[in-house]
């Protein structure tokens, strides 16, 4: 019995992670909810045998009544803002006085217009997800996460490991939560980032469970073997964990590259099927972004570009 929870478990894992984060799966729908059933038998049976990352977490638990706090060790900074181009020139010449290096390479990556949130792993398991909160502080949202299916509940990763990421709400969910919401009189959301905020602080995850939410991870937070070089190749370490990330980031030599990365997506953003707010642009190199450090509430080494509204 327990060979066979834990094999269901591993591969409806597989599974989901095929469908939610490759967008290639391997076996139809039905043959995953026959599995899911079977395992949903097995645990109600063997309770005590339920892994702690079984998929049947994903429907969403017990009702809360309210959060715990959460005490980031590394703080969730907040992005400085750019609105034109003498802005970002300024950003690129503050860099390079900053390193006095003439060349420095960045990562440019869509600003997904959602809600910052930390995952938490420990020895593997998703142990606990939050909000960035104040950027010091912020709220526990584990079961609410939980119910995101591309967010993997165990990774192949020893020790602590922290992934953050935007949180939202593809724009195809939010048209048909807010139909749902006028047709039984309820109060419309005003736009995708407040929807995903509003589903990530129920108290029930059931609610939570049902709105869809999807989830892109674009940094690494704590990590006791972080071994990386640059920002891209942390991004492409994410991805090999088994997280959602955003592929269309770019790697920029100058700045004028960037810029016309910004001119691409400003057009474009229309057919993405969700929200961006901006671009962010981040120092490629980590050691120079640790010698570039931070203010008081933003990092020195990246910039959000912000569309017109
Ligand atoms: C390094 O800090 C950040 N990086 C980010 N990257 C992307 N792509 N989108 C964001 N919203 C974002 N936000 C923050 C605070």
């Amino acid at each position: 019995i327990d060979e066979r929870i834990k094999a269901l478990t591993d591969q409806l894992n597989k599974y989901s992670h095929e469908y939610y984060v490759l967008d290639q799966p391997s076996v139809p729908d039905s043959e995953y909810d026959q599995l899911l059933q079977e395992l949903i038998k097995l645990e109600e049976a063997y309770p005590e045998k339920k892994q702690a990352h079984s998929p049947t977490e994903r429907v969403g638990g017990k009702v809360l009544d309210g959060f715990t706090k959460v005490t980031h060790e590394r703080p969730m900074l907040s992005l400085a803002n750019a609105f034109n181009e003498e802005d970002l020139r300024d950003f690129d010449r503050r860099v390079k006085a900053g390193l006095d290096v003439d060349d420095v390479s960045y990562v440019a990556e869509l600003k997904i217009d959602g809600l910052a949130v930390s995952l938490r792993y420990q020895d593997g398991e998703f142990v606990r997800g939050a909000t960035r909160g104040d950027g010091e502080i912020g709220e526990d949202i584990t079961q609410n996460l939980k119910t995101i299916n591309s967010i993997p509940l165990k990774i192949d990763e020893p020790g602590t490991f922290e992934a953050r990421g935007e949180a939202f709400m593809p724009k195809t969910s939010f048209m048909h939560l807010n139909k749902a919401r006028e047709i039984n009189e309820e109060e419309p959301f005003a736009n995708p980032r407040n929807a995903a905020a509003g589903s990530l602080r129920q108290l029930d995850s059931k609610v939570a469970a049902k709105r869809h939410l999807d989830i892109f991870l674009y940094a690494i937070g704590q990590w006791e073997n972080r071994s990386m070089e640059t920002h891209s190749a942390d991004l492409t370490y994410l991805r090999s964990l088994g997280f959602k990330t955003n592929t269309e980031w770019k790697d920029c030599q100058t700045i004028d590259e960037v810029i016309a990365f910004i001119e691409h997506w400003q057009v474009r953003r229309a057919d993405l099927t969700y929200e961006i707010d901006g671009i962010v642009i981040k120092v490629d190199r980590l050691s120079y972004q640790e010698r570039l450090g931070r203010t008081a509430k933003s990092p020195r080494w990246a910039i959000a570009y912000k569309f017109p509204a």
